[in-house]
């Protein structure tokens, strides 16, 4: 929580007037008793209408004051708090887009949802409360009872008694509540996360008549919030019968005690109205207070998870003097051995059991195309997601132009690197726009070109709006083979020196796979280029074919030495192609 109240630092004026004014309301509220007080022992016992309406004149002054300084305090609280939650949520959206893949795939995807939305507004109206009654609250209560004393010591000693027992209620029931509360927002998670894989997989479950199944699952979870809710709310709610019974039996105590002062003629009827209003006044800043504290609870529940994420670091960092320049001898034209070389490289996810990556060494060359094939999980993506750092290696090294990738700037080696992801993802916008994020001035021409090379070109000229089309978010108005060639252009547009296709090609025709294979080769001379593919067709003609199998590198070659000497190769082409085909 204290590395957030920074956030408050900018709000420090309306940090102090809000509890300020809420102070000052509660000071008049004070007052309140002592002039109905007089209303009774001066107004009533004299019958003097005159009087009674001069000090129910002052009652509405001192309401009307009390009003204008809490709804100043209001407003000074909901700045404050707003503009707090404001400045959490960029830093933490900043942030977790700092993170890397690594902290990504830990933390979860629907729990960060969580913690940017409902987590920070929980925090913030507990911002909110606590500015305006963490101060108010116990100075009523306190104020209430020396005022009581200043009245009657004797009848006070009620309050002296009833406060602490008070106290023990309402913060043994926060003590219980608060990891409660905690675990409520934790299975709030999980009902996050079932919704976030429904609604993304609607047409799968639909596809395999898994509605059934989901909505009893999504039952199970909600009905597990459902019941951790309705326990903390049960202990919750014994917050306002406690507290009533203690302060009734208070009020009880006070009349009795101050009636027998009255009869013997020790305190005026008057004061005894006092008593009980400063008992009556204490009872409904109790529970505000309890409400505040269970709201402070959540908040500082759901501040905790805040917390827990601004302080997970990014495991991929670029060095602090990382590598800006293109390395001099790559400038002055010396003959670097490698573009891409793998050296060494074993490879393990955060919390995985065994290497996904085992020993791998591979060296390509400028300009040179690379297939990397293989089954389903034997690495294939995890291979190149190396090369932009993605993740980093856990033994050997990955050097690009000679240099490891850890020794560059994370921005200079990515703008080297065009990636094509396994999953075609477009946002919302224009198709110029989505085409702009690969190079931000990019002219018209150099997307016409791009989309040429990807085989989008037709597509998008037989669209009305042409580059202006709009992209829904997602790209859910697009098919799934548009979608793919799409991101190959926006990957094409800057030209970078590599290009990583990962599977990208899955949804194109073989026709339009070989015609996309041969505009890239054609129009990227220089370009490195690394295409993971499934299918022996897609590969064929590379360069180099890497075969994968279980995290190994089974085979290093052209397609005819592949065939003669590896064999998991040639049982994937066998399955695949006609004997014809493979020669
Ligand atoms: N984020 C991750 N965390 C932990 N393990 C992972 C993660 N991603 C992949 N793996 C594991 O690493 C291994 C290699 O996965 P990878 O995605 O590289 O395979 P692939 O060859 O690209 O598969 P596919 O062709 O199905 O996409 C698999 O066993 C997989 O279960």
């Amino acid at each position: 929580m204290k590395r957030l109240l920074r956030y408050l630092n900018a709000y420090k004026k309306e940090s102090v007037l809000a509890p300020l004014f809420k102070m000052l309301e509660a000071s008049f509220e004070l007052f309140v008793p002592l002039v109905v007080a007089q209303i009774v022992d001066v107004g009533i016992k004299n019958q003097d209408a005159g009087y009674i309406l001069r000090m129910g004149g002052l009652l509405v002054l001192l309401g009307v004051i009390g009003l204008t300084c809490s709804i100043t305090a209001q407003y000074f609280a909901a700045k404050a708090a707003v503009g707090f939650a404001t400045g959490l949520r960029n830093d933490l959206f900043a942030h977790i887009g700092g993170l890397s893949y690594s902290e990504q795939d830990t933390i979860g995807t629907s729990t960060l949802i969580t913690r940017m939305t409902s987590d920070i507004n929980q925090v913030q109206s507990g911002v909110n409360l606590t500015l305006r009654l963490l101060l108010r609250s116990p100075f009523i209560v306190f104020g209430a009872m020396i005022m009581a004393f200043t009245v009657n010591a004797k009848a006070a000693m009620v309050f002296v008694v009833a406060i602490p027992v008070l106290s023990v209620i309402v913060f043994g029931i926060m003590a219980i509540s608060m990891p409660l509360y905690k675990k409520v927002q934790k299975q709030l998670d999980h009902v996050t996360q079932a919704t976030r894989e429904n609604l993304t997989g609607a047409r799968v479950i639909r596809a395999f008549n898994r509605q059934e199944d989901e909505i009893q699952n999504f039952d199970e979870s909600n009905g597990l919030l459902v019941k951790f809710q309705v326990f903390v709310g049960k202990i919750s709610a014994l917050m306002n019968p406690l507290t009533y019974v203690v302060v009734n039996l208070s009020i009880i105590a006070v009349v009795w005690i101050s009636g027998k002062q009255v009869d013997a003629g020790i305190i005026t009827q008057g004061e005894t109205v006092a008593l009980v209003n400063y008992m009556s006044q204490i009872l409904v800043e109790l529970i505000k207070m309890a409400n505040l504290i269970v709201s402070i609870s959540k908040a500082l529940a759901c501040a905790n998870r805040i917390s827990n994420v601004l302080e997970e670091k990014s495991s991929i960092v670029s060095p602090a003097k990382g590598m800006e320049q293109v390395p001099a001898a790559i400038a002055e034209g010396a003959d670097i051995p490698a573009k891409v070389q793998f050296d060494h490289v074993n490879f393990l996810y955060k919390g995985a059991k065994a290497d996904s990556l085992t020993d791998i060494s591979l060296t390509v060359k400028k300009g040179q195309t690379i297939g990397i094939i293989g089954g389903t999980g034997s690495g294939k993506s995890s291979l190149v997601n190396l090369i932009p750092r993605f993740y980093d290696v856990r033994e050997g090294a990955v050097l690009v132009d000679g240099v490891n990738v850890k020794d560059y700037r994370l921005e200079t080696l990515r703008e080297k690197i065009g990636v094509v992801p396994q999953k075609a993802i477009l946002f919302k916008g224009t198709l110029r726009e989505n085409m702009k994020w690969g190079k931000k001035d990019a002219t018209d021409e150099e997307i016409y070109r791009a989309l040429d090379i990807a085989q989008a070109r037709e597509f998008v000229d037989s669209k009305e709006k042409g580059l202006d089309l709009y992209i829904d978010q997602a790209g859910k108005n697009l098919s799934g083979g548009q979608k793919q060639r799409l991101t190959i252009a926006r990957a094409l547009v800057r030209e970078p020196e590599i290009l990583i296709m990962d599977d990208s090609a899955s949804a194109l025709d073989f026709a339009t796979d070989a015609k996309l294979r041969m505009a890239i080769q054609k129009g990227t001379k220089d370009m490195t280029v690394f295409i993971v593919s499934q299918r022996a067709t897609t590969i064929r003609h590379a360069d180099q074919i890497v075969v994968l199998d279980d995290g190994a590198t089974v085979g290093i070659g052209t397609h005819e030495e592949l065939f003669e000497s590896c064999e998991v190769y040639r049982e994937i082409c066998l399955s695949q192609l006609s004997k014809e085909e493979v020669q």
